[in-house]
């Protein structure tokens, strides 16, 4: 089976914890688009989503599906995004898309969150994928000259500016032995908006296509 189809797979299952007249968190990326055709399915048996990037509410909006504010909702039940790295510890990389920021407000806002991968993603240990670091644009060379005080080569990813106006450093040659001392850390440089380890907040569930992660 190829990657598109396990993608298909993780997000037809993902669908199955969605509440009936509930608002749902929606990610960012390829898998999410995925999960979105299937919300389309059962757009009137929900209320309305919460969405972590531009992109995503079109998709949403073009599939008839209301999108609203997180400040209207307070606590969300779920929250079901993508990821492009997960350890055992349903721990993740997540940023591949620059929408890192919105994202983890929105996982940090949900009682659950439901993480869908397909088998390629499933690592040991983090960071092979290059970390994304989102940065106020006046700190970018501040930003990378204390990840690399810190053992890490910062890419600056030219060209691309989140929704929320800002720039991402890929961090390349990590291996990550500990990601919650590594998010701790990377988060008090000046600097720096929000950083793609996902570590102090994992996700609850992870299916690797139409597989539940033990
Ligand atoms: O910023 C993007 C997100 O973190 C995505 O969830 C992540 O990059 C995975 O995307 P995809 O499902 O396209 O591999």
């Amino acid at each position: 089976m190829d990657r598109e189809q396990q993608k298909r797979l993780a997000a037809q299952r993902a669908a199955g914890y969605v509440e009936k007249g509930s608002v749902v968190g929606v990610g960012t990326g390829s898998t999410v688009a995925y999960f979105i055709d299937e919300l389309g399915k059962m757009r009137d048996e929900i209320d309305c989503a919460v969405s972590s990037s531009e992109r995503s509410s079109e998709l949403l909006r073009e599939r008839g599906i209301r999108v609203v504010d997180l400040n209207s909702v307070g606590t969300l039940p779920l929250y079901v995004d993508g990821a492009d790295e997960c350890d055992g510890h349903k721990r993740l990389i997540k940023g591949g898309g620059a929408a890192l920021t919105r994202e983890k407000i929105i996982a940090a806002a949900s009682e659950r969150f439901v993480c869908m991968i397909d088998p390629a993603k499933r690592v040991d240990v983090l960071g092979k994928f290059p970390l994304p670091v989102e940065v106020i644009p006046m700190a970018r060379s501040h930003v990378a000259r204390e990840i690399v005080k810190r053992g890490g080569q910062p890419v600056w990813r030219d060209g691309t500016v989140t929704d929320n106006g800002n720039w991402i450093l890929d961090v390349h040659n990590l291996s990550i032995v500990d990601p919650v001392a590594l998010e701790r850390e990377y988060n008090q440089i000046v600097g720096v908006v929000c950083v793609g380890l996902f570590a102090a907040r994992p996700a609850d569930i992870v299916l690797i296509g139409d597989q539940l992660m033990a």
